[in-house]
Formats: structure tokens, sequence, C-alpha cells
């Protein structure tokens, strides 16, 4: 019975534990280029004894980031410094992955601590993207331009030229962002998508971007690494998308190629008033999937203690956890749990290790 600390492999890939640092947004890039600060908050949570470090939701085109401090990998200038802090995160034992994205409608807006609200043109805001002209609401009141086949070729695209990047920068796990209410998660969920093409309508039809776009990227990211996909099992809004949905799309998704699933949820619209946030509140998605779909999958979401991680591996409900905020209040997570849970001694760095 597998176990926190215990290794795993997917593809040729072997983790050292079952902990990934979850991506997650630093909005400190300047056109896209990632900084020393990049290098220093995944590189702590490597040294830190994570096995898995994915890098924030990286934008494949400048007009998909969520804030202009959003992180790039739409151009070759990008490739060099994120070579740089791979090779550290490498170096301290850990795999370094990345998220590529598209933020679709709900790109063009402040940083958090900005406001989060749509940028105005002369606020340093863009024209946006997204599968219908219905904007997100509330404080992202940006109407997006209805995406033609052209923009969805374009985007599509423009992942490929990403994935392709993200080799060249030396990333050995690749995740499709497919959640968050950002441009595949509108496109899949009904609650965001009123096209009459044969990208609206149907179910089938409404997944089309996300599979086709799995395809393009499946086309030239390597066999050898992980590819896997977000997905927002559940719009948690009545008429939207339901983990039955993401069972299907998991099950379509794994014949397309993909390795696994990152199981989280929701922000398709702003009504939150049913999400049941709590301790694991996803866990039970990354159950389902891995069951049902019969794919690996990851659990993210209010993941904070190690019993609690491991409890969730333990008992096969999940094949990693990806632990977000706690990782930003404390880089050493991993390595405080593996003193809680009495694995400590292998996974501290050689300069640390000498000198206790
Ligand atoms: C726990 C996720 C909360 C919703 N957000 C998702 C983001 C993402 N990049 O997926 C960034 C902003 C917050």
């Amino acid at each position: 019975m597998p176990q926190l600390f215990d290794t795993y492999q997917l593809k040729g890939i072997t983790l050292r534990n079952r902990i990934g640092v979850s991506p997650m947004c630093q909005y400190s890039s300047h056109d896209g280029v990632a900084t020393d600060w990049h290098l220093v908050h995944l590189g702590s949570r490597a040294v830190g004894g994570a096995g898995l470090i994915i890098a924030e939701a990286t934008a494949v085109e400048a007009r998909g980031r969520i804030s202009p401090g959003d992180a790039g990998i739409w151009a070759d200038k990008h490739i060099e410094p994120l070579q740089r802090i791979n090779q550290f995160i490498k170096a301290h034992g850990a795999v370094p992955g990345i998220q590529i994205a598209h933020a679709g409608r709900k790109a063009s807006s402040a940083r958090p601590w900005e406001g989060d609200h749509s940028l105005k043109d002369e606020e340093g805001g863009w024209e946006t993207i997204a599968p219908s002209p219905l904007a997100f609401g509330n404080k992202l009141w940006r109407v997006p331009n209805e995406m033609t086949k052209e923009d969805i070729q374009e985007v599509q695209n423009a992942f490929r030229a990403a994935a392709l990047r993200a080799l060249e920068a030396g990333y050995e796990w690749l995740e499709l962002h497919f959640a968050h209410g950002y441009l595949a998660h509108s496109f899949y969920s009904p609650l965001a998508n009123q096209r009459k093409d044969e990208y609206g309508g149907s179910f089938v039809n409404r997944i089309r971007f996300a599979i086709e776009t799995t395809q393009t990227v499946r086309e030239v990211w390597s066999e050898r690494f992980p590819l896997t996909a977000r997905l927002s099992c559940s719009d948690w809004v009545e008429g939207g998308w339901t983990i039955e949905d993401s069972v299907e799309l998991a099950k379509k998704l794994k014949i397309e190629g993909v390795d696994l699933i990152d199981c989280s949820s929701g922000f398709n619209s702003p009504d939150y008033k049913n999400y049941p946030f709590g301790a694991g509140w996803q866990v039970p998605f990354a159950e389902k999937i891995r069951h049902e779909a019969e794919i690996a999958t990851a659990a993210v979401g209010s993941i904070t203690s190690p019993v609690q991680a491991d409890e969730i591996i333990r008992n096969g409900r999940a094949d990693i956890v990806l632990i977000g905020r706690e990782m930003l209040r404390d880089p050493y997570w991993a390595y405080r749990a593996a003193q809680e849970l009495h694995q400590a001694e292998k996974l501290l760095p050689i300069q640390y290790a000498s000198g206790l």
C-alpha cells in the first residue's frame, strides 16, 4: 500500500515522493520573463523536499495572461531563465513541471493584490477571446470577442509551440490548464459556451477544444515525460459541468495520451455559494476519476497536514497530492511532513544533513 514518501513512477519519470507543489500564480514576471523571484520561490520548495515542482500557469500567448504580470512561454526569450530554474530544481532532487495556460475571458485583469478586476485599455488591458461573448461577471466585466475557427487554430498552435519550448526549457512534466474558468474550461462547461458550431452545444462539441488541444500537444511532447491535465471537475452550479462529465472527459483524455488528471474544481462563474470548501474538499473527485476512468490522479485543495496527505495516498484516493497555500506558508512543508511521518533523514540536502 503506497504512502506519502514512496517514490512514484509515471512514464520515464520517478518522483522521490508523492508530494507536488501545486502551480500557483506569482504575477511577478515582466512580459512573461522569469526572474530571481521565481528561482528562489520554486527552488526553495525543491530544497524543501517536494518531489514535483509545478511552475505557475504560464501563458501560451500574451493575450492569454490572467494579468500583465503572468509568466509566459510564448516566445523563445522565455526559455533561458526557465532553464536556469529547472537545472536548480533537478540538482536538488525534484522534477520540474509546468502548467501551460490560456486565461480566455478571465484575461486582461489586475493582480489579486491590485483588485482582481478587468483592466481598461488605458490601464494596460487588452482585448480578450473566448468561446462566446460572455463576460465572467462581477469585477471581470470585460466582454471577450467570440473566437473564430482561425482564433481556435491559432491558440492550439500556441499550445503546441509552448510544449516545444517547455521541452527546451528542461521541464519533465507538462500540465494543460483546463480548469478554473480559463479558456478550455469555458469551452467544455455549458455556463460560458453558447456556440452553435462544432465547438458548442453537445458534450462532444464542448470538449472538442480540450481534445484537439491535447492532440496538438501530444504530437510534440516527449513520450518519456508525463502529459497531464488539470480539470475543474465540477462547476458547483445547477446546469453546469459535473463530476460525471469529468469522468467521461478523463476517459477521452486518457485515450488521447494524457497520463494523469489533476482534479480541481470551480471558478467558471462568480457564484461560489455552493462550494463545500474545507479540508480535502476536492479529494472525492480524484478518487472517483482514478477508479472510474482508470487514470492516475492528483488530489489538490486544502490538503494541509502530513497525516491527511498520507491517508489520501494510502487509501488509493489519488496517486500524488498537490500542496498549494500550505507550501506558500512553508516552503519546507515536505521536509516537515517527513519529520512528522518519521521519514526525514533521506530528504535533507547534503549541505544541511552533514551539518546536523
Ligand atoms: C484555488 C484556485 C483559486 C482560483 N485561482 C486560480 C488560479 C489559477 N491560475 O488557476 C489563479 C487565481 C486563483
